[in-house]
């Protein structure tokens, strides 16, 4: 069971934003979206998320249409970290990732809410926020708020301490540009606990990224679109090759030799020669 975007078009007052698109995210597994900006990164993780119907073409999760699924149903099955959020409600930072639970309040006890935020808070590093008012925290402390308010939701009813998947079902963890806001050591932080929740935990995760070299190190697959077409979709080391970037990006890109190992993928100013 896959979440699936099956040629997949969405169209606003006669502007196509995505065209034809066919991807799959996989349980286990981090698919990465890039692009250019307006290529459509969004559309279409708002399409997969169900919160915009397409135009014409399926989205499919679990082998279930999105479109059929009652929000309810879909809040229980996936989780996500939206791009900037203009919630002004003056809630303190608890409560916000509280909201997180709000899909599991008719199975879910007081005490495993608490629990479970009480991890989350732990894992977005935002313990010494806690009691603070959400309105007058800082872009990326906000970032972290959301990504801790989307785990306790993805997590639904598991007990973290025993981490058996059996029966658990298809879940998806969805994040629009998640390390925009953060500083280096946080990204890296969110991007590790991401690829936890695929890896160790069965999540199907996907996030649109900007940054090359956070594709290269935290994805499986990657999803590259250009002006509202996908251009290239598959296991990220066939895709994330310079020549494919520099074409898509209209901007010369090159992969060097890390002294640590492997390679890195680097961008110049364009006024300077390779
Ligand atoms: N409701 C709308 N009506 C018309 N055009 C729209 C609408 N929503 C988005 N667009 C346009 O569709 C294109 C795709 O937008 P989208 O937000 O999906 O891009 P993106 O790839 O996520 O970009 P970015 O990297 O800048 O976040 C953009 O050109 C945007 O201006």
């Amino acid at each position: 069971m896959t979440l699936q975007s099956q040629n997949v078009t969405y169209a606003v007052r006669g502007t196509t934003l995505v065209h034809d698109i066919s991807i799959d995210v996989i349980p286990g597994q981090v698919t990465a979206i890039l692009g250019p900006n307006g290529a459509g990164k969004s559309t279409l993780l708002k399409l997969l998320s169900g919160e915009m119907a397409p135009t014409s073409g399926h989205v499919m999760q679990g082998g279930r249409f999105v479109g059929e699924m009652s929000a309810l149903q879909l809040a229980q099955q996936r989780a996500v970290m939206p791009q900037a959020t203009s919630m002004t409600f003056p809630f303190v930072v608890r409560d916000v990732v509280a909201l997180g639970r709000a899909p599991f309040r008719k199975q879910s006890s007081r005490r495993q809410d608490n629990d479970l935020v009480d991890q989350a808070i732990s894992l977005a590093d935002i313990g010494h926020l806690a009691d603070r008012a959400y309105p007058a925290l800082s872009g990326g402390e906000k970032q972290r708020v959301h990504l801790a308010r989307a785990l306790v939701q993805l997590w639904g009813m598991d007990n973290l301490a025993e981490p058996a998947l059996t029966g658990r079902g298809d879940r998806y963890l969805l994040l629009d540009e998640p390390t925009s806001g953060l500083d280096v050591s946080h990204q890296h932080a969110l991007l590790s606990i991401a690829r936890r929740e695929a890896r160790d935990r069965g999540a199907g995760v996907l996030m649109i990224l900007h940054d090359f070299n956070q594709v290269t190190t935290y994805a499986d697959q990657v999803a590259i679109l250009h002006r509202g077409a996908l251009v290239a979709f598959g296991a990220v080391s066939a895709v994330m090759t310079p020549a494919m970037l520099s074409e898509v990006f209209a901007h010369p890109i090159r992969a060097i030799a890390d002294p640590a190992g492997g390679v890195v993928l680097v961008s110049q100013a364009p006024n300077q020669a390779f």
